[in-house]
């Protein structure tokens, strides 16, 4: 995608007689790219123009301006070329017929890709193996259950093996799970079979989970891109690693410190020195905090050092802000 602006415009009737124009730029000059094999993740909040963005790649709205090409096609001359490549699923319970069977399902959506009997018979059959639902494919799907459904929907969004897939909230209301079981599958389509995947979530602890890379939105214009890792280091700040030991002494704390320099970047270093707080507690019971940008780094390095010192190790444990606690603080607008 580039440089893609959609503006979306309605009527509102005001009385009878008199109605305005208004129009809402839903997503406005934004550049998104996807590779092959990878997973990325498209984040913002409600109205921040992600749907938009996904329907616009899945050829089903038109941009106001900008292009998008997929391998080196654009979509302005090579529509019905692109339309083959590119698929959608959205979580829910949208587009998908409850009167059909979930095998005529897929030959509908088939044959809306010029796709020939043989290869739809066999497609379908195939992909409903692959979803678990071939017991049920001939049942109709109104009497499948939400988790089934969902898996009719990805079955669906394969039929025409897609390079890449968007997904719009494709986990939304299922059991946990059903909901693993899913981001797995969507894992191995990336790795195996090679599939560029654009995902919408609003579980973020699944897009921390799954995505490569992440793009935040915020009213339609992109905040950053980054991995998902990079962002929370960037906006939710450092982690912090706790060793909890017996048998300290003040003594040790430069050695401490000198043996932290020993496996930390200089860039790190002024972080970790800063910030590095020893707490002494009544029952001789020691507090190590370090606050560093990868906290099971640190505690790995130090864990093999305290008993080199003699210290009895009681707990260690790292403390992570997490990808929900930097889109709050983006969304906040606590970040510059
Ligand atoms: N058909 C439409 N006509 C007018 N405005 C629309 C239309 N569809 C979406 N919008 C507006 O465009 C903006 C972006 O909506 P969009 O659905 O793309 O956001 P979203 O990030 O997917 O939100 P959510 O997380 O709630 O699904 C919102 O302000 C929305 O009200």
């Amino acid at each position: 995608m580039h440089e893609v602006t959609k503006i979306y415009e309605s009527k509102h009737k005001l009385s009878w007689f008199r109605s305005e124009k208004r129009s809402v730029t839903a997503v406005k000059s934004l550049s998104l790219d996807i590779a092959a094999g990878e997973i990325v993740g498209l984040l913002g909040l409600n109205g921040a123009g992600k749907t938009t963005t996904i329907r616009m790649l899945s050829t089903l709205l038109e941009p106001t301006s900008g292009s998008i090409e997929v391998d080196g096609m654009s979509l302005h001359k090579n529509r019905q070329a692109i339309q083959q490549k590119v698929n959608m699923i959205a979580g829910g319970e949208r587009m998908l017929y409850w009167r059909l069977t979930g095998r005529e399902n897929l030959e509908y959506f088939g044959k809306l890709y010029g796709m020939n009997s043989p290869h739809i018979a066999r497609e379908a059959g195939r992909l409903l193996e692959e979803v678990g639902l071939t017991q049920a494919a001939d049942q109709p799907v109104e009497q499948y259950s939400k988790g089934m459904k969902q898996r009719l929907q990805i079955a669906r969004g394969l039929i025409n093996d897609p390079q890449y897939l968007f997904l719009d909230e494709p986990t939304l209301g299922l059991d946990a799970p059903i909901a693993r079981q899913l981001r797995s599958t969507i894992r191995k389509l990336a790795l195996d079979s090679g599939k560029g995947i654009l995902l919408t979530s609003h579980y973020l602890q699944e897009v921390e989970e799954l995505c490569d890379r992440v793009y935040v939105l915020n009213r339609g214009e992109l905040l950053l891109c980054d991995k998902p890792e990079r962002i929370v280091h960037q906006v939710a700040g450092s982690q912090t690693a706790h060793l909890e030991v017996t048998g300290w002494h003040e003594s040790l704390r430069p050695k401490l410190l000198e043996h932290l320099r020993t496996f930390t970047q200089p860039a790190e270093l002024m972080g970790v020195c800063a910030t590095e707080k020893l707490e002494l507690q009544n029952d001789g019971l020691q507090r190590i905090s370090v606050k560093t940008p990868s906290a099971d780094r640190i505690i790995t390095e130090l864990l093999p050092w305290t008993t080199e010192q003699g210290l009895s190790i009681k707990s260690f444990a790292s403390e992570k802000p997490t990808l929900e606690d930097a889109i709050i603080l983006l969304s906040e607008g606590r970040v510059s």
